[in-house]
């Protein structure tokens, strides 16, 4: 649903502003605050993981839907000047698949600078692009890389790219935009490749994270026992490796962190469902079509680009904004009776 008043299940609230505190930051009825931005760009992919997109891709956002360079940098203005935003990370699909992606980087570091400008990816391509993205301002980048095995990586991707996604890697490092963290979901099919992957991680020097798969594929197939969860994965790697818990780096960050082989190297686990980091959540998220989005697991959006193409003062897009965040949910419901995954999948909403 874009706007308007709504009445969740995992809520159980109707939306109203009327008991928010008159405050600039962006605030919950939980207490917490968003201080991370993720904004989607595209809804477009040149991969199609399983456990995300469906084979055929996602439905094509028209052009004039799509918010434009200016506009995404209007927005991370905004988010930063007056609502209080510390980082912004570029996500959809696929960020590569702009071709502006540049712009949209020169753009939004002249709108917010010293603000880290970030970017998940999957890689394809970035071998051609990394020196240049550097040089309009992303200042790191997150990689997805669920496998070193090459007929796994393109089972589960549904495409043969391996090859350009560790060239991706390596180009990254080498343009500055690290340090480069490597995102990687298991499917039961691909667990037995775990200690592989995180030895190609520690050998290229990179933090490697392990995400539980959420119910957020396109082809609702997700099933909780079929899930690779936290402790499975770490008594798979104990074969090979000693492991000893770490913590977070800060309590909202997703990853907890386990200390590799007595070595300062650290692998991650971003376990969203068997030990939801709900609580302490600090994100908001803007769409592709320019729709603020307070939860991954909530269809209550709110209509930003209609504002911003409607004339909006700054201070009236901040406002739409606090409104939409303060109606957030408490979590994303998965173990409630009666979950229902949101409409839109992972890569709609902007992982
Ligand atoms: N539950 C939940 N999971 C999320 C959310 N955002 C991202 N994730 C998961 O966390 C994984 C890693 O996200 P990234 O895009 O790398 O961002 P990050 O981990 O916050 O980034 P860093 O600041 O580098 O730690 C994603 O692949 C998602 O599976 C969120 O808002 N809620
Ligand atoms: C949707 S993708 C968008 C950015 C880029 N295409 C990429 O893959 O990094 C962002 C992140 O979401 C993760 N993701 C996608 N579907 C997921 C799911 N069902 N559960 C958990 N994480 C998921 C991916 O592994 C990736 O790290
Ligand atoms: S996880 Fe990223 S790379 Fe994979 S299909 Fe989704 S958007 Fe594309
Ligand atoms: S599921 Fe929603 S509340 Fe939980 S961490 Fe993700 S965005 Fe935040």
């Amino acid at each position: 649903m874009f706007g308007g008043a709504a009445t969740t299940e995992r809520s159980q609230q109707v939306n109203s502003v009327a008991d928010r505190p008159d405050v600039p930051h962006l605030i919950d009825r939980f207490g917490r605050v968003a201080r991370d931005l993720r904004i989607s760009i595209t809804e477009k992919c040149s991969l199609r993981c399983t456990y995300c997109m469906p084979e055929e891709g996602l439905p094509a956002i028209p052009a004039a839907n799509l918010l434009t360079p200016a506009e995404i940098a209007r927005v991370v203005s905004v988010s930063v000047r007056l609502l209080g935003i510390r980082d912004v990370r570029f996500t959809g699909g696929e960020p590569l698949m702009r071709r502006d992606l540049d712009e949209i980087l020169r753009l939004c570091s002249d709108a917010a600078a010293g603000v880290p400008l970030s970017m998940t990816t999957n890689a394809v391509g970035l071998e051609h692009r990394a020196a240049a993205l550097a040089d309009a301002g992303l200042t790191r980048v997150n990689v997805s890389l669920d496998s070193v095995d090459r007929e796994d990586f393109a089972r589960l991707t549904r495409r043969d790219r391996l090859p350009s996604v560790l060239a991706g890697i390596r180009a990254a490092k080498r343009a500055g935009i690290g340090p480069v963290k490597i995102n990687a979901v298991l499917m039961r099919d691909t667990l037995s490749g775990a200690v592989d992957l995180l030895r190609w991680c520690l050998d290229e020097g990179v933090a490697l994270r392990f995400i539980e798969q959420m119910p957020l594929d396109a082809d609702h197939e997700w099933a909780r026992a079929n899930m690779i969860d936290a402790q499975t994965l770490l008594d798979e790697l104990s074969t090979e490796f000693d492991l000893r818990e770490v913590g977070r780096a800060d309590p909202s960050a997703p990853a907890e962190e386990w200390s590799v082989d007595g070595t300062d190297a650290t692998v991650g686990i971003i376990a969203s469902v068997t030990r939801s980091f709900c609580g302490d959540c600090d994100r908001t998220r803007v769409t592709a079509e320019g729709t603020i989005r307070s939860c991954l697991f909530s269809d209550d959006e709110t209509d930003l680009r209609a504002a911003l193409r409607g004339g909006a003062t700054d201070d009236e897009l901040a406002a739409v904004w606090r409104g939409a965040m303060w109606n957030k949910w408490a979590g994303h419901g998965i173990d409630a009776e009666g979950f229902v995954p949101p409409t839109r999948s992972m890569g709609a909403i902007g992982g």
